[in-house]
């Protein structure tokens, strides 16, 4: 989609000038376009749910959650991927239907999957053993029969940063495929009267650009579902092959893709593989996250202070940074930007985006091609809608950004901007430092 819509001099994001989102509501402001997030949800209704029979979707909600997130998500008949009893209890609070949601996560506590089996919800994706036995232990405490895939490691990674891939062999994601590992957990669930296994999943990455890792996973499943029909006499029902689909950021990425890029091969494989082996297709799930809400973020920044070295580089520093969006400084992201207020003006000069932060990495983006800028102007960085809001920290306590959420001209605050009495909300001062007498030695005259 083209961010770079223009009205006179202002830079303008479904329908609503960024200036004016700034002026009205501060910066930094993270600004989602639920048109966006609709457009993205209608692809995956009509190239998948609809083209193909015994499908769901869900949205992995770790790219971006709040509230009304779950309200958008729920109103476009999606499901909801949660990872942690948080994000489990942001959908609860959201009245996020609960049997449309799917609970993942490497390492969950007893409360978690306490929480999500007391709200019945639809899936629980479990990661290892002692969980399967920790939530057997819970669904006979409370009377219940729970469903449920296994996450599977298939040995394969994604080609994309390594902090992103996810389902090479040496991950701590998911049940390795060695024989007797996965046949314990296999034969553990069908002998279970609380346990219902559905099937599998597996994830292989993060912002990928092609589908071969998916394609190499698929075989392995199918190899896997041939084995446990042949050899204990188990049907896989489901199979969810994760999320991963890649977005652009900037011109050096390809272009976004749209849902048959990846379901249709995805689909194709899995039908072919099922009829060479005799298998019944299985329900698929998919679970995007970045490709549903990446393109759909802006976050506006104010410029201020600018330090030109001479011969070296301009250095252009902007009111947030690495707490707001630290995936530059984690996997060297790359970031596109549009200076909001001369949106119409041409590119004169390269600054480097810095963020306020104590700390050299804190660089937004590197060499970027803007007009000539002045303390006050205010930057768009694209494609923030995605693994910003959700990552965001309070680092050299610095309050989180609201969230503004636009369309078609409208604006809403959707979440406040923290201010510096919620950063000590829940600070305590023990009663033997709360009447110390104040030291002076040596602290200046
Ligand atoms: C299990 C699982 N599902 C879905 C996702 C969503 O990934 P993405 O945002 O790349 O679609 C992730 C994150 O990588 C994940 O770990
Ligand atoms: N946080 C990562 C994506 C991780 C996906 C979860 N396994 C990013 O910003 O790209």
């Amino acid at each position: 989609m083209n961010s770079k819509n223009i009205n006179g001099t202002n830079f303008i994001f479904d329908n609503c000038d960024t200036v004016e989102l700034a002026q009205t509501f501060g910066t930094p402001l993270y600004v989602i376009s639920e048109d966006r997030i609709k457009s993205k949800c209608e692809d995956i209704r009509k190239n998948f749910l609809m083209k193909y029979p015994n499908t769901k979707a869900a949205y992995a909600s770790k790219a971006f959650l709040t509230m009304a997130m779950c309200k958008i998500i729920d109103r476009e008949g999606l499901g909801l991927d949660v990872v942690s009893g948080g994000e489990l209890y942001t959908a609860i609070k959201a009245n996020f239907p609960m049997e449309r949601i799917m609970f993942h996560g490497s390492n969950k506590s007893y409360e978690e999957l306490a929480l999500a089996v007391t709200h019945n919800i639809g899936r629980i994706i479990v990661d290892n053993v002692y969980e399967l036995e920790m939530l057997e232990r819970i669904a006979k405490e409370q009377g219940k029969k729970v469903a449920i895939l296994f996450r599977i490691t298939p040995g394969v990674g994604g080609n994309t940063h390594e902090y992103i891939t996810t389902g090479q062999k040496d991950s701590k994601f998911g049940i390795p495929l060695e024989k007797e590992i996965i046949e314990y957990a296999v034969r553990k669930s069908m002998d279970s009267s609380n346990i219902h296994l559905k099937g599998f999943h597996f994830h292989v990455g993060s912002q990928l650009f092609e589908i071969s890792s998916h394609i190499l996973a698929i075989q392995v499943v199918l190899d896997l579902m041939k084995n446990l029909k042949e050899e204990l006499g188990f049907i896989t029902e489901e199979l969810n092959t994760g999320g991963g689909f890649g977005i652009q950021y900037t011109d050096e990425d390809e272009a976004t893709k749209s849902v048959p890029f990846f379901i249709d091969p995805i689909m194709e494989t899995i039908k072919e593989g099922c009829n060479e082996a005799n298998l019944d297709m299985p329900m698929i799930i998919i679970e995007p996250g970045r490709w549903i809400v990446g393109e759909a973020g802006i976050t506006l920044y104010t410029l201020g202070a600018i330090k030109e070295i001479p011969n070296v580089r301009t250095y252009a520093s902007v009111d947030g940074g690495l707490p707001d969006n630290p995936r530059p400084a984690l996997y060297k992201a790359k970031y596109d930007a549009i200076v909001a207020n001369k949106a119409n003006q041409k590119a004169e000069e390269v600054v480097t985006i810095a963020g306020k932060c104590c700390e050299t990495g804190d660089i937004l983006i590197w060499d970027l091609k803007v007009p000539k800028v002045t303390s006050g102007d205010i930057l768009a960085v694209l494609n923030t809608g995605a693994y910003n809001y959700s990552m965001a920290s309070n680092y050299n306590k610095l309050p989180r950004p609201a969230v503004v959420l636009v369309s078609q001209g409208d604006a809403q605050l959707i979440v406040e901007r923290e201010k510096y009495e919620h950063l000590l909300d829940r600070e305590v001062i023990p009663e033997h430092l709360d009447n110390i007498q104040s030291t002076k030695l040596t602290f200046g005259a």
